[in-house]
């Protein structure tokens, strides 16, 4: 594994199988098909490919909520060592789990409705015994701020914050056990277009901040131009081309990429103005660093 490399998947597969199908046989499906790829420290990840190609599996694999059939998951820690994520016991994985972290897709149902968001965004710091009393407070307080929102908020539920918010309380519960590894699956999917720019900017400075490398699981192609470094593309379990972003969308190699990219329409970003809040304007908008964090926590009340 190279210096700048924070995890290696090898040969990874992941087969489902279920006990009876049609007529009562055994059914299995190959969701993961002998994937290689590298992700670089502080760099994203994207992952496309059409429902059902295996991006989500994929990535449920890298966090270890999957045991891959087959296949290694290096990972390196902070002190340069090595370990293999699959073949990791529970309890060996218990300590990495603050490390290697998930921001879901849908904030309205991944946020228990009865617990608070100071609860919410603790939870990991009790569950990994990393701090309790006002330590806890602080952590919780501290990690609401760095994703805008305000912490005097903290003991309202849910329902109390609209759609952004809650993605950012999402993002705050992620980022609380300071992880280095973020699989973020269809993270933006859920919110309107232009809440979905402003979490694009939070998770930018977010890993401008802490050095965080991403692995960004998206069917929206413009949004994974915009923000990854480089992209894997998945068809049917296999990852049939991977290249660094702008190669990538400029000289597809493979069909299946091509078609991909022609089935949407994916403006090249220097043959036209970008409009304030297209995923396209962003990078201009990274460049100038703005205040995210005051963006929208003003709404909060
Ligand atoms: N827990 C499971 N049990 C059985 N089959 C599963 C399970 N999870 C996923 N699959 C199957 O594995 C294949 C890959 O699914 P996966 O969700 O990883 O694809 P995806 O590319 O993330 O799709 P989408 O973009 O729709 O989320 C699909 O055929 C799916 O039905």
């Amino acid at each position: 594994m190279r210096g700048d490399d924070i995890l290696r998947v090898v040969n990874l597969s992941m087969r489902f199988s279920s006990g009876s199908g049609l007529f009562g046989r055994r059914t299995s499906v190959q969701a993961v098909d002998d994937v290689s790829l590298v992700v670089r420290r502080g760099a994203t990840l994207g992952l496309v490919g059409e429902s059902g190609s295996g991006k989500t599996t994929l990535g449920r694999c890298i966090l270890r909520a999957h045991q891959p059939t087959s296949g290694q998951l290096h990972y390196r820690r902070t002190d340069g060592s090595e370990v293999d994520l699959a073949v990791l016991s529970r309890a060996e994985l218990r300590p990495l789990r603050t490390e290697i972290r998930t921001v879901f897709q849908d904030p309205n149902s991944s946020l228990n409705p009865r617990m608070t968001v100071q609860q919410i965004v603790a939870e990991p710091l009790i569950v990994n015994k990393l701090a309790s009393g006002s330590a806890l407070t602080d952590q919780v307080a501290d990690a609401l701020r760095r994703c805008g929102l305000r912490p005097e908020l903290m003991r309202r539920y849910p329902h109390a914050f609209s759609g952004g918010e809650r993605q950012r309380i999402g993002i705050a519960r992620a980022l609380v056990t300071q992880p280095r590894l973020v699989v973020a699956d269809e993270a933006v999917s859920a919110l309107d277009v232009s809440v979905r720019s402003q979490i694009l900017n939070l998770l930018e400075d977010l890993q401008d901040e802490f050095e965080l490398t991403y692995v960004f699981i998206s069917h929206d192609l413009s949004v994974v131009q915009h923000l990854c470094d480089r992209v894997a593309v998945m068809y049917r379990g296999k990852i049939v081309e991977e290249a660094d972003t702008e190669d990538l969308f400029e000289r597809p190699q493979h069909t299946y990429t091509q078609k991909l990219l022609a089935s949407v329409p994916i403006t090249d970003p220097r043959l036209r103005t970008p409009r304030p809040g297209t995923p396209q304007s962003l990078s201009a908008a990274r460049h100038r660093r703005p205040d995210t964090a005051s963006r929208e926590s003003t709404a909060t009340g």
